[in-house]
């Protein structure tokens, strides 16, 4: 049995999602997980990027000590440099430079001719492998690449220090026979192959990422990249958990497996699909909501009768939790400290406490508190932003009628401790509630994007709230949960502030730390 590596880009190509915005806090949630779950490499940003995909990666790599941590660079020097700043004391850093080499790109993007990109492709990998132990190197958009200068250029990168060589198929162009074809001619006839590792990288737009990872696999590919739940640029990148579970179930036919510890998958998807705001479709393959649930009589009846006549993946395999109602108002600490930690979170005492008031409260409203109603409680406050940053919902009433001019009045509390009061009125509830707190903030904002899901299932379940909007000049996003819509559409534009607030004020020291002020 070949044993496949599992290259992570959840927060590097999954982030690239629009509207996907994470902090490093939240990164290094997923980050965490991502280890849990056990795949072999993250790459945690593009630290050239910004300076805050920098200090991600930094941190990403000095939390993570299981695996290796990679971050991605274009054939530029300073952007190689800024991963070997970022990755430098990390146990394996690892660098992911890249180029395109479709006609195409070379062409109209790169404006480069072919023996231009490779001279720029050999100069970068060779500078790379003096700072690096493990060089990957990618020809994007390599589905629409001619072979015969793929072979070419993959010939002199690998010469240059390239150990792992990435054929992405950027634009999500290829079929899976083609997809196939292109790792059977490259490991026939780049001459230096051998001890090189091959790695797909999909992307959605034809809904084939899944089916073109698989092909490569068939056809020698050592490591699939993707994301969680398939997030990514435009239709996505090819979703990890389907990868690893196609290959679990069909063990018979594709001789391969991962190390992924598949039970691990569900909360993986939970967490990700949280902190992104990128909600799971229910019939979405292996951790949609309907995956495991059966809805008419024969298949039902099938079902009573042998669960194999209708079930190719048993819901444990993903880790997910048959038994719904676990906790409730009578439980104490110690079944919630436990709970926490089966569900893969260990907070510090402090913040342990907090989110279990939180419960108590909750249990104290909602009749039933399921899993997902305690995922949310302890992922809001593993993320939470630190107190005294920006602005706190102290008291908040709203007035609805059908005839009347909804009016949202709103306390808050300021980061210096001081309050405001305001009321305004809106051609509805959230919006009254939006332009009371837009005319209390201090700079100009504007809401952009606004979505809701329920947390669970139920009439009581709990409202979370996504939104994207401009504040002061700059895009920020936040999400806010609680039990009524209107209070979770406030708590989520106050985080979005917060949220930029708190990332100015953390550069803004950095600044003064470097110039010694
Ligand atoms: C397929 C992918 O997913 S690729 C990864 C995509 N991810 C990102 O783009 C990360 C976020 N990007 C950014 O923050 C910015 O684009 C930066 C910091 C990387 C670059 O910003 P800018 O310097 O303002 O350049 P801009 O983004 O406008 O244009 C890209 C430039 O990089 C060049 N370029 C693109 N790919 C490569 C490459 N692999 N190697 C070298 N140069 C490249 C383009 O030709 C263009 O150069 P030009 O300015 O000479 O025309
Ligand atoms: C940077 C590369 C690997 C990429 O994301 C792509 O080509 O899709
Ligand atoms: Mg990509």
């Amino acid at each position: 049995m070949r044993t496949i590596d599992i290259f992570d880009t959840t927060l590097r190509d999954g982030e690239q999602s629009a509207g996907v915005n994470l902090n490093t806090v939240e990164k290094i949630e997923v980050a965490k997980q991502l280890e849990r779950l056990g795949v072999d490499v993250i790459e945690a940003g593009f630290p050239a990027a910004s300076k805050g995909d920098f200090d991600a990666v930094k941190r990403i790599g000095e939390t993570v000590k299981n695996i290796s941590v990679t971050g991605l660079a274009r054939a530029s020097i300073r952007d190689i440099d800024a991963v070997w700043e970022s990755l430098k004391t990390t146990a394996e850093p690892r660098l992911h430079v890249f180029i395109a080499t479709s006609p195409i790109h070379m062409t109209h993007k790169l404006k480069m001719t072919p023996d231009q990109v490779i001279e720029k492709a050999v100069e970068t990998v060779k500078y790379a492998k003096k700072l690096f132990p493990v060089v990957q190197w990618s020809a994007e958009d390599a589905g629409r690449t001619d072979l015969n200068f793929l072979v070419k250029i993959m010939e002199r990168v690998i010469e240059a220090g390239a150990s792992v060589i990435n054929l992405p198929d950027t634009v999500g162009y290829m079929t899976p026979q083609k997809y196939g074809e292109m790792f059977r001619f490259v490991r026939e006839n780049v001459p230096n192959i051998d001890g090189v590792k091959l790695s797909a990288h999909c992307h959605d737009d034809l809904g084939m990422a899944t089916a073109n990872s698989l092909a490569a696999i068939e056809n020698g590919a050592d490591q699939i990249e993707g994301t969680i739940n398939g997030i990514g640029e435009r239709a996505g990148n090819a979703a990890l958990e389907e990868v690893a579970v196609a290959l679990r179930i069909r063990e018979d036919f594709y001789g391969a497996s991962t190390r992924l510890k598949l039970d691990e998958i569900k909360k993986t998807s939970a967490l990700v699909s949280k902190l992104t705001g990128m909600r799971v479709p229910a019939n979405k393959a292996v951790v949609g909501n309907n995956a495991f649930a059966h809805e008419s009589g024969i298949h039902q009846d099938g079902m009573l009768k042998e669960k194999t006549t209708y079930e190719i993946i048993t819901p444990e395999l993903i880790g997910v939790n048959s038994t719904r109602l676990v906790l409730g108002k009578h439980s104490g600490r110690h079944a919630f400290k436990n709970k926490a930690l089966e569900l893969g979170f260990d907070l510090n005492e402090e913040k342990l406490k907090e989110a279990f008031d939180t419960f108590k409260d909750l249990a104290d409203k909602k009749k039933e508190i399921v899993d997902d109603d305690l995922f949310s409680i302890l992922t809001n406050k593993q993320t939470e932003i630190g107190e005294g940053t920006g602005f706190n919902l102290e008291r908040m009433q709203v007035q609805y009628g059908m005839d009347n001019i909804p009016t949202a009045t709103i306390e808050l509390r300021d980061e210096n401790g001081d309050l405001k009061q305001l009321a305004s009125t809106g051609s509805g509830s959230v919006e009254a509630i939006y332009n009371t707190i837009e005319s209390m903030l201090p700079s100009p904002s504007k809401l952009l994007d606004y979505k809701i899901n329920s947390v669970g299932g139920g009439r009581d379940a709990l409202a979370e709230v996504y939104v994207r909007l401009e504040y002061d000049g700059d895009n920020t996003s936040g999400r806010g949960t609680a039990q009524d819509v209107l209070e979770a559409s406030a708590r989520a534009y106050l985080n979005a502030v917060n949220r930029l607030l708190q990332q100015k004020a953390t550069m803004k020291e950095k600044v003064a730390v470097k110039a010694g002020v």
